[in-house]
């Protein structure tokens, strides 16, 4: 269980509050207007944000003090965190050790994960040298070795056309479902919560509402959602 115990952040004239609980293993969209916060909650898990009040707890375990780097917790945003100098498989190898001095059997599963997710023979190719739908890879094969039991995404896939879209998404869904991890995944399209995401997080003017099925939450949207919606 992923739980939010009390959060409270302000910046500036904007504050967050989150009380809610999601359960391992679920796969979340986190949708609503924009400004209204989902950013900053991923922030809060990721460790880049600390909050002035209340804790985040991880299976019992209190998170709410731990470096990013210490955290159960990889995440994924719309620039693919992807270093443009590094090969591919150095990019995906930075998940396993960030001074990149891998063992032989941590190149193999660099080798490994980077066929998984259908990449094999673009080890030593620069990002540049890549499409956007194989970028999206690269970064997804970092994550499916990292396997952290948390994995956030910031609109991931937004500058992909439909069709690859719906490609990672189903990629993304393999490898959570491999790594058991819970995933969070913030959208600002409907279709993308649909697909994904079995339950929606409505963030809401800086109140985070818990977990409520996708389909009837879309279907009948509260007034602010319905607004945003269009
Ligand atoms: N560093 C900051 N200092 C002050 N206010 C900030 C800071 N970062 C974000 N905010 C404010 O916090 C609020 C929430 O921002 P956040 O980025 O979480 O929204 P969002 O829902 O992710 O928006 P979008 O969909 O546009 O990305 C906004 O009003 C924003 O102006």
């Amino acid at each position: 269980m992923l739980d939010f115990d009390g959060i409270r952040v302000t910046r500036g004239s904007f504050t967050l509050s989150a009380d809610l609980s999601i359960p391992t293993g679920a796969r979340v969209a986190v949708i609503g207007a924009s400004g209204s916060g989902k950013s900053t909650l991923l922030s809060l898990v990721g460790g880049f944000l600390p909050p002035d009040r209340g804790r985040i707890l991880l299976d019992g375990q209190d998170i709410t003090g731990l470096p990013p780097g210490q955290r159960p917790v990889s995440t994924l945003f719309q620039d693919q965190n992807l270093f443009p100098h590094l090969t591919v498989a150095q990019n995906v190898g930075l998940g396993l050790r960030p001074d990149l001095r891998l063992s032989n059997p941590q190149h193999a599963r660099v080798t490994q994960v980077l066929a998984e997710v259908g990449l094999e023979g673009m080890e030593t190719r620069k990002p540049a040298n890549l499409s956007g739908g194989q970028q999206s890879r690269v970064a997804l094969a970092r994550v499916l070795l990292r396997a952290r039991p948390v994995l956030l995404l910031d609109e991931p896939f937004a500058a992909l056309g439909p069709a690859l879209k719906a490609e990672m998404l189903a990629l993304l869904g393999r490898i959570a479902d491999q790594t058991d991890a819970t995933v969070l995944m913030v959208t600002h399209d409907p279709d993308d919560a649909r697909s994904f995401a079995p339950q929606t997080i409505l963030v809401d003017g800086g109140v985070v509402h818990a977990p409520a099925p996708t389909g009837p939450l879309l279907d009948n949207p509260p007034p602010g959602l319905r607004a945003y919606l269009g």
